[in-house]
């Protein structure tokens, strides 16, 4: 089955009491109970920092990602010949590159799961959809001992946040366009890899929205896929972001006899593929040519940001593999001879944390002051057009840096399908299939959760209770006043 025929508005769970189809008007609670319970392992971060080398095991030391098989930073080009008898969907491995723990180990049948984000489709999504990014304990990293007022404060966050998010929504055409952009990334890998070919089925997993990351879990157990490469569409690892869809994985796999016994390998970053390097260059270079003095703009790079403490206290190597992304892209630049001045700062805040700087409404205002005229606005932590380009970028910085003395304004367009990009996605599953392992060796390792309603209740009644008192705090006060939410 395709990516595109996941879509759909019910989801079927694995274990018993979800395992009918839930109605969207009742999903979201226990949707979200069910996905983020138990998922606190990054709570205990381990003291080293998590690596941006290939050759450091750092990350994959990390207690979260543990029990699977994990390709991160420069997939390394390996002596890879595959020849696959290409069926429908049913690659045939030769045994020296598929290490198989399933007894029909002769016909593999390849998955390849896209994990994104996820946005709400119309604007009454929107708040749920907030609501369950809060209710993310890698989105609001709360002390233990707090945890239980994770989905209280996730409802009451989500209220609050709903109308500007919704202002927002309503200015780029009433929801986001991200499911229509990843289905069609996910149609445009499943036939580059058959132009290598390499038959596979491409799932899409969101992670806040439709089609859930358990939805397509549950789709690829029905196709009986026997070989699974995860592939997060985010250049660089966050704790945020890819961090916790593995997160999410992880637990749905281990409770899994099936799932648990499935080779898997997960593409934990990518953000230094010569690929990805080349087509951010040719975007670039594209763009600036419609400048009428190319070689006076100024290279913006504008990457969502994250709390100062993922990076300092939770060793989260986003800021690292930012920073090392936006060095090689301008490497790739200077080989073609182009040398403009460039920058990097951090967009798209929310709460009343500090978080990574320079922030680039600050940089904006201070580059405009002192005089630099062009600029061109490069999006560089997602691949898909979303809010925070259409929306954020495009309207409320262009217009902040129009106000602010910059006089020509341009934006690099998210790379979307861009053949080279795919082409290159393509490789990098390919390259990452002979690495896939199993997450358990044996049924003992499959357990289920019990859930308990009546426990439920009482915490949702004292954590409402507790997020109420703890919104008057005068930090809070100021937060919302400053509209922070
Ligand atoms: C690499 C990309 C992203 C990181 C890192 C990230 C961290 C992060 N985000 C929030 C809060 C929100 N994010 C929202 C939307 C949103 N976030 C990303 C990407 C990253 N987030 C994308 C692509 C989108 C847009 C999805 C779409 O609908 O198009 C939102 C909702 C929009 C809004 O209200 O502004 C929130 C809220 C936090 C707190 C965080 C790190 C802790
Ligand atoms: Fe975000």
């Amino acid at each position: 089955m395709e990516a595109a025929s996941l879509s759909g508005s019910s989801l079927c769970y694995r274990n018993d009491r979800f395992s009918r189809s839930i109605p969207r008007g009742r999903y979201i609670a226990s949707a979200s109970r069910n996905f983020s319970d138990g998922l606190n392992d990054f709570d205990k971060p381990s003291s080293k920092p998590l690596s941006i080398s290939s050759s450091d095991s750092s990350t994959q030391n990390h207690s979260l990602l543990k029990g699977l098989n994990l390709s991160y930073g420069p997939i390394q080009k390996r002596n890879l010949n595959l020849q696959t008898d290409c069926a429908v969907g049913v690659c045939t491995f030769p045994e020296n590159v598929a290490e198989s723990h399933h007894s029909h180990s002769a016909e593999e049948k390849l998955g390849v799961l896209l994990l994104n984000l996820g946005g709400p489709e119309t604007l009454n999504d929107v708040q749920p959809f907030l609501y369950n990014l809060f209710a993310d304990p890698d989105i609001i990293r709360l002390p233990r001992l707090l945890r239980f007022l994770q989905r209280p404060l996730a409802k009451l966050i989500s209220v609050l946040r709903a109308p500007k998010s919704k202002e927002g929504y309503a200015a780029i055409g009433g929801g986001s366009p991200l499911r229509k952009i990843t289905d069609e990334q996910a149609d445009a890998l499943r036939m580059a890899l058959e132009a290598k070919n390499v038959c596979a089925n491409v799932y899409v997993g969101m992670r806040y929205w439709f089609p859930f990351t358990e939805e397509a879990i549950e789709q690829i157990k029905r196709d009986r896929i026997t070989k699974l490469v995860v592939l997060p569409l985010y250049p660089q690892f966050s704790i945020s972001t890819t961090g916790s869809s593995i997160r999410v994985l992880q637990q749905v796999f281990k409770e899994d006899a099936y799932l648990s016994r499935l080779p898997v390998s997960v593409i934990l970053s990518w953000y230094q593929r010569q690929g990805y390097i080349r087509s951010m260059a040719d975007l670039i270079e594209k763009e600036l040519g419609k400048f009428a003095k190319p070689e006076e703009v100024m290279i913006f790079f504008s990457a969502h940001g994250v709390p100062v403490s993922y990076v300092e206290d939770a060793g989260d190597p986003y800021k690292d593999q930012m920073e090392e992304c936006i060095y090689l892209i301008m490497q790739e630049l200077k080989a073609r001879g182009i040398g403009n001045d460039h920058t990097l700062a951090y967009q798209s805040r929310v709460g009343p944390v500090q978080w990574l700087k320079p922030y680039t409404d600050e940089v904006l205002v201070e580059i405009g002051q002192k005089g630099v005229k062009s600029l061109l606005a490069v999006p560089v932590s997602f691949v898909s057009e979303h809010i925070e380009t259409l929306e954020e970028i495009d309207m409320e910085y262009k217009h902040l840096a129009l106000e602010s003395g910059i006089e020509n304004w341009g934006r690099v367009p998210a790379l979307g399908c861009n053949s080279l990009f795919i082409t290159d996605l393509a490789d990098a599953v390919v390259e990452a299939l002979p690495s896939a392992k199993a997450m358990a060796t044996s049924t003992d390792d499959a357990e289920e959760t019990e859930f308990d309603p009546l426990s439920y209740v009482v915490k949702m009644f004292f954590g409402s209770i507790l997020a109420f008192i703890l919104l008057l705090t005068p930090r809070l006060v100021l937060a919302f006043r400053n509209g922070f939410f």
